[in-house]
């Protein structure tokens, strides 16, 4: 009932703030579909430093807002993805009336879940995809966050394959300034990967927190398998409990990924051979051997720092921040 009388009243959209927004999505969470089936109209939370344009109420697709498919739709990609993943077709948005142009998620409300957006809406980071407003219209919930229009790294290297040292040393900034923020606040992303790092022109941001957890304490015990193979930690496949430095060991097999211009293992271990990774990244070593022989000797000492076996001993992000591989001193370029 309270989510008809949020329709009802005169504010069907409206500006809030972060705690309005987490509000709203935990009540549409909350409503049977049947009772959202009566809903005609768009509703939903707008936060107020965002300067998209409500008209007495309204945000409605294209009329206050276009959208534009944004030729990438995340489905699950087959045996690498597992399919806990939050998937939503993301398009490009664009506001009528101040011509913001934004991303625009659209999660069908019956696979939406409030941690879709929780982090996004509570933590506010440069390297961290700024959520913009939460609407939900026909059925779907349109997540409206940042842009990275120059796309995501993957697709990235897809159409341009392996990308340069400066570049990947770049990219690594980015996400480990990301990370280093997340982790300080015991929040772990769960999906580190080449096509959840999206490129604009100043910045990379990190995308996607449908599978973040923030711990209660130094370990977090998971229900379920999160993330996607090729990029998971020994330590997350054992499903024993694991903890932020989970993210570091993703962030070093993406960065194998832009050396290689392939994830690792998938050279060795082709992926019609092998259905599933795990058993190989529980029983094999670190992917080292899938570090280009063109890598140079810093960026190695940072990947064997990265992919360390042993979580305790693996890297921070700020420990990594501060390797001399992303620091190349001027005779190097
Ligand atoms: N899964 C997910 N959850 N939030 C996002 C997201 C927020 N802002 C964005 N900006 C760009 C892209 C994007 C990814 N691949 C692309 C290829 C071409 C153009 C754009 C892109 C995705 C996002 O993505």
């Amino acid at each position: 009932q309270d989510l008809i009388s949020h329709v009802q009243n005169p504010g069907k959209v409206r500006y809030g703030t972060a705690s309005d927004l987490l509000d709203f999505v935990n009540t549409v969470s909350n409503t049977p579909s049947s009772s959202l089936l009566e809903v005609g109209e768009e509703m939903g939370v707008l936060l107020n430093k965002t300067d998209m344009v409500i008209k007495e109420g309204h945000y409605r697709i294209e009329l206050d807002v276009l959208l534009f498919p944004w030729k990438l739709t995340y489905k699950p990609q087959g045996p690498g993805h597992v399919p806990k993943g939050s998937f939503g077709k993301v398009h490009l948005a664009q506001d009528t009336k101040t011509r913001k142009r934004m991303a625009c998620k659209l999660i069908p409300v019956e696979h939406f879940k409030p941690a879709d957006v929780e982090i996004q809406a509570r933590f506010r980071h440069e390297n961290i995809a700024e959520l913009y407003g939460a609407l939900m219209w026909e059925q779907t919930v349109h997540l409206f966050m940042e842009a990275g229009e120059g796309g995501s790294v993957l697709e990235k290297l897809d159409s341009c394959g392996q990308m340069k040292e400066f570049e990947i040393i770049w990219v690594s900034q980015q996400v480990l300034r990301g990370l280093e923020y997340l982790h300080s606040h015991k929040i772990i992303h769960h999906d580190i990967k080449p096509s959840n790092i999206v490129l604009m022109s100043a910045k990379a941001v990190l995308v996607d927190f449908g599978l973040t957890v923030q711990m209660k304490d130094d370990v977090y015990v998971p229900r379920d398998l999160r993330g996607t193979e090729m990029y998971m930690s020994p330590e997350l496949v054992l499903c024993r409990g694991h903890n932020t430095k989970t993210d570091i060991y993703s962030l070093g097999t993406t960065i194998i990924h832009m050396l290689s211009g392939s994830p690792p293992w998938v050279r060795r271990y082709p992926r019609t051979a092998y259905p599933s990774y795990l058993y190989i990244i529980h029983k094999q070593a670190p992917p080292l051997e899938d570090i280009p022989e063109s890598c140079s000797p810093a960026m190695r000492r940072l990947l064997e720092h990265a992919l360390d076996r042993v979580p305790a001993r693996r890297s921070s992000a700020t420990e990594l921040l501060n390797e001399e591989a992303l620091h190349p001193s001027r005779e190097d370029q």
